[in-house]
């Protein structure tokens, strides 16, 4: 079997759960999915201050798990980040072994090869111009509508939270008002809902956990892994103070 490492890189174990229920659901059968979650950071990553913030227990995740499968004389086959913001994806491909992708890229790239034009639906405004911003570097901010349903993070945790009635509202408005020829999922905490709103819309729906996962069961398929020439070349030995010590490669 093939092990690839989800990280979710908030510290709400139950998403992380639910986000690993989603990726084993997409995983081939030989694939065998570890996900998991610092234990430094912020619980749930709603804008700038807390994506830099959930960066070093990311990088610290990978880095333990990468070296635990070295230990036991194997290799991860792939990481997936998964939070939608792609928090950490450059810093991550610079130390990990293992190819990394990050759900926002995987999803708009999926849902690029599916329909001219794409809605994303996140969760709260704060986020939207990161996401526009992710857009524009993966090539897509011409097809892409970034739309929010205004719900926190964690709200998608409480099914009585109301939180699944906003997302529909904003797809039928992705849909009607602007064009959208198909949805894309704008929060790792959605990843079990991917299903149920295809079914109800009758477009697709694309989830950045199963498209990552799936992804990044190709490149090891094909055996390709993250060049390590120039931008993602491995860190360079040097000081590294304070909480951060352990960083030092
Ligand atoms: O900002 C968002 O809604 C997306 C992002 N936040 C988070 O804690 N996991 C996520 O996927």
């Amino acid at each position: 079997p093939r092990d690839v490492l989800v990280v979710n890189p908030n510290t709400t174990a139950s998403m992380t759960d639910r986000i690993g229920a989603a990726a084993r659901a997409a995983a081939a059968p030989t694939t065998r999915v570890l996900a998991v979650n610092p234990s430094m950071g912020p619980a749930s990553i709603e804008g700038y201050y807390d994506e830099a913030l959930a960066v070093p227990g990311l990088l610290d995740t990978i880095i333990r798990h990468e070296r635990a499968a070295r230990d036991q004389g194997g290799a991860l086959a792939g990481i997936v980040i998964a939070c939608f913001d792609d928090v950490g994806l450059d810093a991550a491909r610079c130390v990990a072994d293992a190819p990394v992708v990050g759900i926002c890229e995987a999803a708009m790239q999926t849902a690029g090869l599916l329909g001219g034009s794409m809605g994303v639906v996140t969760t709260l405004n704060r986020s939207v111009p990161a996401l526009e911003r992710l857009a524009q570097r993966y090539g897509v901010a011409d097809r892409c509508t970034v739309r929010a349903a205004e719900v926190p993070v964690l709200a998608l945790e409480d099914p009585a939270s109301g939180a699944l009635d906003r997302m529909r509202a904003v797809i039928a408005r992705l849909l009607d008002e602007d064009g959208a020829e198909c949805i894309v999922l704008g929060c790792a905490g959605m990843a079990d809902l991917a299903r149920s709103l295809r079914q109800e819309f009758g477009v697709p729906v694309v989830d950045g956990v199963s498209a990552a996962v799936t992804l990044v069961e190709g490149l090891a398929t094909l055996g390709l892994r993250t060049s390590k020439r120039g931008g993602y070349a491995a860190p360079l030995p040097k000081a590294y103070t304070g909480v951060l010590a352990g960083f030092a490669p």
